[in-house]
């Protein structure tokens, strides 16, 4: 259906999907499943760490007292492993071999590594000389009973996980992902492993998506493939809405006689755009409905790319109450684009980094509707809309894209 359709600037549409207010949701699940989880809750020490003294080198552990005159023959007393403990006071010319990691005698002061010594049998060693370290990591080195061990709101890393192990803490709470509906539409649309024919073509934007949505954060809960039939579109798309946060539609959103999407967004009561100033994905529309926002983008696999980044990628980044991944920086447009543009485009480029300096160069067809430079786009550069073409050099705002 052709209706008029006013364009907002990006800038404008950002604003909206940014001021959607969102109900942040927490969760606890096991540290096992927590990689990449955005911690909700600050996690504190439950002990000092570590909460014994513990050798850091294979050696002999003495009492300060005997820390002079080397070479000099110890009596072993005792052999600790890593693991074990042995509780009693040293006295006076006694040692006891012990290993790296396990817990040096109270009142000793000092590990001498093994090869400081000679002459070592079970009840005796010859110690040669001293260390000037006591290579003894003293308790709560790492940590102290009730310190931060990590702040709320962090992404949880590998790193995090040993940290968190270290405790025994086997549960953490984190910010619930969001949901998300993924609905290609388009009766020209085929499954992957169905065969080529003419005037189909490979769903390819709904992988893209999905893998997209789950690197950023979401949770792809639906995935859909749908002929542009009105009626399934707007059952599916209203099942989508009723169940899960997000619902990205890809396709159908434009002005064509099938662009069903387009028309369901024109009837609600909560449009938020559908149509920016902006190439590719012009057609870029938003709406909510039942606490759902739906994010129509283009089928056009260019614009589909470039508005997941501009809207989407923001937007699941808030849900886990953090900032969108995607890194800003003033680059500087290192070879010739010539194409002149009613609106700011979003050029697919790549990026050098040089003394400090982002040079920016076009990535090959930049057509809405191509696929071929999706793999290697490494940036988007922004060109502003403009009668003439842009000078090479010019300093052009660079969006750094995650996961590139
Ligand atoms: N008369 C007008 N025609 C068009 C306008 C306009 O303003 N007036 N806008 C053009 C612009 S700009 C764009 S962008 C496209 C947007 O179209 P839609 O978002 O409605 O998408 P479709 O028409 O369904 O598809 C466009 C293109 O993308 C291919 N496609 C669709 N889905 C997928 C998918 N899942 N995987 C890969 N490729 C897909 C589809 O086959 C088409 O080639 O409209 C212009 N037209
Ligand atoms: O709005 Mo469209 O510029 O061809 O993607």
């Amino acid at each position: 259906m052709l209706t008029k359709r006013t364009p907002i600037s990006v800038k404008e549409a950002q604003r909206k999907i940014n001021e959607i207010p969102l109900n942040l949701m927490t969760e606890t699940i096991p540290v096992a499943e927590a990689n990449h989880r955005v911690l909700a809750e600050v996690a504190k020490a439950k002990y000092d760490y570590p909460h014994f003294r513990r050798a850091a080198m294979d050696g002999y552990a003495i009492l300060a007292d005997d820390d002079h005159d080397f070479p000099h023959r110890f009596k072993v007393v005792g052999d600790v492993q890593a693991g074990a403990v042995y509780d009693r006071d040293l006295k006076p010319g006694e040692t006891v071999r012990i290993m790296t990691g396990a817990c040096v005698p109270d009142n000793a002061s000092k590990v001498i590594r093994i090869e400081k010594t000679s002459d070592n049998t079970d009840t005796s060693v010859m110690i040669n000389e001293s260390e000037t370290h006591s290579n003894i990591t003293e308790i709560g080195a790492d940590f102290k009973q009730g310190q931060t061990v990590m702040a709320a709101h962090q992404e949880i890393n590998p790193g995090g996980l040993a940290v968190l192990t270290a405790f025994g803490i086997t549960e953490v709470t984190v910010y619930r992902k969001p949901t998300v509906a993924i609905i290609a539409t388009g009766t020209e649309l085929l499954t992957p492993g169905e065969a080529i024919a003419k005037g189909k073509i490979f769903n390819s934007n709904g992988i893209m998506l999905k893998n997209l949505v789950e690197e950023t954060g979401g949770s792809v809960k639906m995935i859909k493939q749908l002929p542009d039939e009105e009626k399934l579109i707007k059952t599916t798309l209203n099942e989508a809405i009723t169940n899960y946060d997000i619902v990205i539609t890809d396709g159908g959103v434009s002005v064509g006689d099938y662009d069903y999407i387009g028309d369901i967004a024109r009837d609600t009561d909560q449009l938020l755009f559908n149509k920016v100033k902006q190439r590719p994905g012009s057609v870029t529309t938003a709406f909510i409905k039942d606490h759902s926002l739906v994010m129509a983008l283009s089928g056009n696999p260019g614009a589909c790319y470039t508005g997941f980044y501009l809207y989407v990628e923001p937007l699941i980044r808030r849900y886990s109450n953090l900032p969108s991944r995607i890194q800003k920086v003033t680059g500087i447009l290192a070879a010739p684009y010539r194409k002149t543009n009613e609106f700011d485009r979003y050029l697919r480029c790549t990026f050098e980094k040089k003394d400090g300096k982002y040079y920016v160069y076009p990535n090959g067809i930049n057509r809405s509707g191509s696929l071929a430079n999706l793999q290697t786009t490494t940036c988007l550069g922004v060109i502003p809309s403009s009668t003439e073409p842009i000078k090479v050099n010019s300093e052009v705002e660079t969006w750094l894209l995650p996961f590139k």
